[in-house]
């Protein structure tokens, strides 16, 4: 078996003639954190949308694990355990922590999502969910309606719920984003602990999150491959800093 858990070859999308992504070739390494970066409007997003199958792409191919997704649905891709964070909106405000971790761990199991009438089949779930609360440090929040916990606390549980897919490969789209720096803080030790026996793709705008956590990254601008390896080599090649500097970015 290859490496790579995630091979994309010659990904590109254009927008009305306009190409967003094109020709990205980005091998995602079994077991590594790899982060994609760059400057606004680089082609992350649509990059991530591409991979997840959110997007469908103009040409291009994309291999999980070694299979062919290029024509799946978003839901088939999470069905083969690539998971993307917040794909499942499944942060519902009016329930406490414990109960969206076990509606999430139901529609794993392929529950038919009837929760208006399943609290005898979503007990079973209690043990697991609390076990996945207490994986993401909010056992002292099981109770606690969604909608009151903290911006950083609601991320905290959106990944119990992603976690509650088992993914192999977790795409995570810009976790820290909007966080205070002690919350950033939480999250960098929260993926820390996740990726054992995963590997991680990111989105993320925060160098220094990106540079503590990435084993490889690969930084796009104007919808290409500009740089790829470790942030040591990637921050001292010049075309990256060119690309930073030219925008109103921090520096790498
Ligand atoms: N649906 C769309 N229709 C037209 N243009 C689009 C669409 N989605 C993205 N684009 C354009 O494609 C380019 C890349 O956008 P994308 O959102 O992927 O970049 P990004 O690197 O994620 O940027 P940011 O860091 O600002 O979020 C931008 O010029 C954007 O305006």
């Amino acid at each position: 078996m290859s490496d790579y858990v995630l091979e994309a070859q010659g990904l590109s999308k254009g927008f009305r003639g306009f190409m967003a992504v094109q020709g990205v070739d980005l091998n995602v390494e079994n077991g590594s954190i790899h982060a994609l970066i760059g400057p606004n409007g680089a082609g992350k997003t649509t990059c991530f949308n591409l991979l997840t199958k959110f997007l469908q792409p103009s040409a291009g191919r994309i291999a999980f694990e070694g299979q062919d997704i290029t024509q799946l649905s978003p839901a088939g891709v999470a069905r083969r355990g690539m998971v993307r964070s917040f794909q499942i909106s499944a942060v519902f405000g009016h329930m406490t922590a414990l109960e969206n971790v076990r509606i999430a761990l139901a529609r794993a199991r392929g529950g038919n999502f009837d929760f208006w009438r399943g609290e005898r089949v979503l007990i079973r779930f209690n043990d697991r969910a609390l076990a996945l609360l207490d994986d993401v440090g909010l056992s002292d929040s099981a109770g606690v309606p969604a909608v009151a916990l903290s911006y950083g606390r609601k991320r905290a549980l959106e990944i119990a719920t992603t976690l509650a897919l088992e993914p192999r490969l977790m795409l995570l789209d810009e976790p820290t984003a909007g966080m205070t720096e002690a919350d950033v803080g939480r999250i960098v030790a929260l993926i820390r602990k996740i990726r054992a026996g995963r590997t991680i793709l990111m989105v993320e705008h925060n160098l220094s999150v990106v540079s503590g956590l990435s084993d490889r990254i690969t930084v796009l601008a104007r919808g290409r491959v500009l740089a790829e390896g470790d942030y040591a080599s990637v921050s001292a090649n010049e075309a990256v800093v060119t690309a930073y500097l030219g925008t109103d970015h921090q520096d790498v």
